[in-house]
């Protein structure tokens, strides 16, 4: 009977692409704030005398990185994945949007705030008090962000398994790209609207975060009423977490393979991203104001891509495969990246293209292979140890690359801003990259040896599901 019942709900379509639109639109507000201060890094390294707050590359580096600071070293995702399989999509979902608020209103209020130009030093740095509490904030919403975005895979797999699983998936990351796209594009604008104020762009985004909040109390309401149709509740319905499933998950070779996949990928577009607007103006020589326009592309490219592969992964399969392309293309991007004499604006904009087709190809494929490798009730933890694993990346590359810049690349100076050479951290990048490719090639032997089914089509054709719903009556009379 309970079968039934999950039968006919999970038919309904307008149900779950309903809770896709809301949840997606949460995460998609996260994604906006993550990403507003990129453009905004000229500003930032501008002299306080001229309307910016002085930081140095090293400085706009530690704030990028304290996204990552909880995350990493205090395990707060891997906790949040814990929370999220024993107490459920929603308490977990409500906790981490909560978070992701705390954490801008801090952020805002640094930014806001010049203390007076005080200083503190921290283990042996040096850090202004505009800084430190900017990025305080910071590393509590990325705690809030990233198990946000375990809690909503999770959420995808619970009301699309066995049907169009990976183009929701696709979905909800082509939301996270407007979200990252609107970042890059119009942050600029806004702070030119409001008098270069940056802070005024960070309050936009807490607000347009409170409205994300109400999104997902919605989706709540709809999850909940879900589970009371079925008659049990998300802990009944499955095999219960166990602290030991924690040794499980990290035994397998499968799992590795994407989380260090995941880490090498990611490292090579998301800390990529946040010097991409330098980048844009350093070797291509655009103008400041115009520096997020070409990498804002990239976002929007994977808005259409990233659902057009999930969808072809639904139905034909070939997840590893999908990964390996994206890899080849990463290494072979961030290569003519690093080459000095490519620095024609064009250029810049076809690579930034061919980077929207790779960066979709690997995370659509990516993401949805993990439930085919994790049981369900593991899935949290898994989801989380593999964000885990990624964020040491998001955090290490751009701390790495703004070292790096401040030490190798410094070319000059204008208006007591460095101009910088991004020969090396391009070949960084790169290197990350064929790491990547590498892993890839493993992951689609793994897979051939242990059967995860990465190959094949995640939807189960009538026939396949019917005959499971016939074998699980049977095991349920
Ligand atoms: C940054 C975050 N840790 C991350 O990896 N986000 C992924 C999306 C993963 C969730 C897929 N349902 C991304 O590509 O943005």
């Amino acid at each position: 009977m309970t079968q039934q019942i999950q039968r006919k709900l999970s038919e309904s379509k307008t149900a779950r692409w309903s809770v896709l639109a809301l949840v997606a639109f949460t995460m998609l507000c996260g994604y906006f704030i993550t990403d507003m201060m990129a453009p905004l890094q000229d500003l930032l390294q501008t002299p306080v005398g001229g309307g910016g707050l002085g930081w140095s590359g090293d400085d706009y580096g530690k704030f990028t990185s304290a996204y990552g600071w909880f995350n990493v070293f205090f395990l707060m995702l891997i906790f949040g994945g814990m929370i999220l399989d024993k107490m459920g999509v929603r308490f977990t979902g409500l906790m981490a949007t909560c978070i992701m608020i705390v954490g801008v209103f801090i952020k805002w209020f640094g930014i806001s705030h010049n203390f007076d130009g005080a200083t503190v030093t921290i283990l042996g740095t040096e850090w202004g008090y505009t800084l430190l509490v900017a990025s305080l904030g910071y590393a509590i919403f990325g705690v809030g962000v990233e198990i946000a975005g375990i809690t909503v895979s999770k959420i995808i797999v619970k009301w699309f398994k066995g049907k169009e699983m990976a183009l929701a998936m696709g979905l909800e990351m082509a939301c996270a790209r407007i979200g990252t796209g609107l970042a890059i594009g119009v942050t600029p604008l806004l702070c030119k609207a409001f008098n270069n104020s940056i802070s005024m762009p960070i309050l936009i985004g807490l607000i347009l975060l409170c409205i994300g909040l109400l999104s997902f109390i919605v989706f709540v309401v709809m999850d909940k009423r879900r589970d009371e149709e079925l008659e049990n509740t998300e802990e009944e319905a499955e095999e219960p977490f166990r602290f030991s499933d924690i040794f499980s998950i990290i035994s397998m070779k499968g799992f590795w393979y994407v989380a260090l996949l995941c880490v090498l990928f990611y490292s090579a577009v998301f800390p990529f991203l946040k010097y991409a607007p330098s980048l844009m103006i350093n070797k291509f020589g655009i103008d400041p104001e115009w520096s997020g326009v070409i990498p804002a592309l990239l976002p929007f490219g994977n808005i259409l891509l990233t659902p057009f592969f999930g969808n072809l992964y639904d139905r034909k399969g070939k997840g590893a495969t999908i990964m390996i392309v994206g890899a080849i293309m990463l290494v072979f991007i961030h290569f003519m990246f690093s080459i000095p004499a490519l620095n024609n604006w064009v250029i810049a904009l076809g690579l930034i293209l061919l980077l929207g087709i790779a960066f979709s190809l690997v995370p659509s494929a990516m993401w949805p292979s993990v439930p085919k490798i994790i049981p369900e009730n593991k899935l949290g933890t898994a989801y989380a140890l593999i964000f885990w694993v990624q964020n040491w990346g998001l955090m290490g590359v751009p701390y790495l690359i703004g070292k790096v810049l401040d030490k190798y690349c410094i070319t000059g100076y204008v208006n007591e801003k460095p101009t910088y050479d991004y020969t090396i951290p391009m070949m960084i990048f790169t290197c990350f990259g064929i790491l990547a490719l590498m892993i890839a090639l493993l992951l689609k032997r793994e897979d051939r040896i242990k059967g995860y089914g990465l190959e094949l089509p995640n939807i189960k054709k009538p026939e396949e599901e019917a005959k499971i719903i016939a074998e699980e009556m049977i095991a349920e009379p």
